[in-house]
């Protein structure tokens, strides 16, 4: 499987799988990503998760402003939610971070990681974690009941129709549709669009990677998305400035 992989994904998924967890089973109360995206939805503002993404391997350079500064100023700029990289090798993440950054705000915050394994789940308390469905495998049921046996909401990952369908198998509430092709780490748009109509109404369908202005931010909403997890657009220059201009992507100027 990892051949199918770019050589930065496999020393990613290499990394993941060697990371162990010290300490107990973690149990989260958590804040409500789907009321989050509502409340957004009803206010007219796009529902934005905005990414503390410190550096990644398709980004120059790495971001060393202090991680909670960067998330108080997107929650500032209208972000409904925040992702918060924990990935320490290749993403400059830490569960520090992630605990301090959820202690400082007061909107829901996933775990963005390469979880594979189902103790890799007690790094840390967060209020949605990541499942990435051709990363996890046949693993994606039994990693979702442990995940949601303590608490977490799950947003499964997919990139294609057959990994929705995994997804749905699995019990998915929340779905995000990853535009960065793992394999070579291409990001095109239109795979979110050819993926979201396998999603049913019901599920909260978020799409990920390479949305960097407005008008990326309406072609996805247009494409169904109910909310969009944007990263490096908003991590290059004034962040509370970049997530204001996508938040606001749908308002209509009045003259
Ligand atoms: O962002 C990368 O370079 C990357 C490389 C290899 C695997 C995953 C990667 N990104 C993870 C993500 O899911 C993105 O950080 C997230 O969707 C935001 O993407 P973007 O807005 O394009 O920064």
């Amino acid at each position: 499987m990892d051949d199918d992989f770019a050589p930065q994904v496999r020393s990613i998924l290499r990394a993941a799988r060697e990371r162990d967890v010290a300490g107990g089973r973690v149990s989260v109360d958590p804040r409500s990503l789907g009321a989050a995206v509502a409340d957004a939805k009803a206010d007219g503002r796009v529902p934005v998760i905005a990414e503390v993404k410190p550096t990644s391997p398709t980004t120059e350079g790495e971001r060393r402003d202090d991680p909670v500064e960067l998330a108080e100023a997107m929650v500032a700029g209208g972000a409904s939610a925040l992702s918060v990289l924990t990935e320490p090798e290749h993403f400059g993440g830490s569960t520090a971070n992630l605990e301090r950054i959820r202690a400082a705000v007061d909107v829901p915050v996933l775990r963005k990681d390469f979880v594979v394994r189902e103790a890799q789940l007690d790094a840390v308390e967060a209020d949605v974690v990541l499942l990435i469905a051709r990363f996890v495998g046949d693993d994606l049921g039994r990693l979702h009941d442990a995940a949601r046996e303590r608490g977490f909401q799950v947003l499964v990952e997919v990139h294609d129709r057959e990994e929705v369908a995994r997804a749905l198998d699995a019990g998915a509430e929340y779905i995000g549709v990853n535009n960065r092709d793992l394999a070579e780490l291409d990001v095109d748009l239109g795979t979110f669009e050819e993926v979201a109509p396998a999603v049913p109404d019901d599920v909260t369908l978020i799409a990920e990677s390479g949305i960097t202005s407005p008008a990326d931010v309406r072609r996805m909403r247009a494409a169904g998305a109910d909310a969009l997890l944007v990263g490096s657009a908003i991590m290059d220059g004034d962040v509370a400035a970049n997530t204001e201009a996508l938040v606001n992507a749908e308002v209509v100027e009045s003259t």
